[in-house]
């Protein structure tokens, strides 16, 4: 993926941002705020590399301070995606919000909900970060993603044991990306979602 100069420099105001929230609502954990390129930005940068949408709607769902949805709205932000961030603390809510009018991403929205309060999304792509474990993902994605759409859920080094977990109650299909940043972690490419094993 060519980095075009516009996205790094709102990548640039993005970091810039995380760092002066980061003390009073705690975005990232403060270990990882001298490294938040790597730790965050590129892993994040993984989901925008994958096959996704050319247009239509992304939804990011427990966005907390953007990640991945503004990384990736960021990287995409050419594309006529129209992206909505869900994200049920009111603070990190209006992060995001300030982070949009910074960055001028036009095409992103945030919604200050709980997910399940949410009515059906319709979204053809749906992404996630360390928001529940992989059954739970699920009920979501059943509720929020089009037939045809495809989730990209940024796993950690427990995620075989999730998908087996998931199969319980859960038809679905995937492919598991490896991280290049965390190893043993996994982007899995979810589509397919149905109830029932
Ligand atoms: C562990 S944080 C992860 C945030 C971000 N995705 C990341 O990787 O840094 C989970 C976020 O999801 C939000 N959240 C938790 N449950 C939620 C729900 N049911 N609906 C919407 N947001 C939720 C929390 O407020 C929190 O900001």
């Amino acid at each position: 993926m060519i980095v075009s100069r516009e996205t790094t420099e709102r990548l640039g105001i993005y970091q810039s941002l995380i760092k002066l929230w980061n003390p009073k609502i705690n975005l990232v954990a403060p270990s990882t705020v001298a490294n938040i390129g790597q730790r965050h930005i590129e892993d994040c940068l993984q989901v925008a590399r994958l096959q996704g949408p050319e247009q239509g709607s992304w939804a990011d769902i427990g966005s907390g301070g953007g990640l991945p949805g503004i990384v990736v709205a960021i990287a995409h932000a050419e594309r006529p995606i129209s992206f909505i961030l869900v994200e049920s603390d009111q603070r990190k809510a209006a992060f995001l919000r300030t982070v949009i009018r910074e960055t001028g991403l036009n095409r992103v929205k945030v919604l200050n909900k709980r997910i399940e309060a949410v009515p059906a999304l319709n979204a053809d792509c749906i992404s996630t970060r360390a928001l529940a474990p992989l059954p739970r993902l699920m009920s979501y994605l059943e509720l929020h993603l089009t037939a045809s759409g495809k989730a990209f859920l940024m796993k950690g080094r427990q995620w075989t044991s999730e998908v087996e977990e998931a199969r319980k109650t859960w038809n679905f299909d995937y492919v598991a990306h490896p991280s290049r940043t965390e190893p043993g972690a996994a982007i899995l490419e979810v589509s397919g979602v149905r109830h029932g094993a």
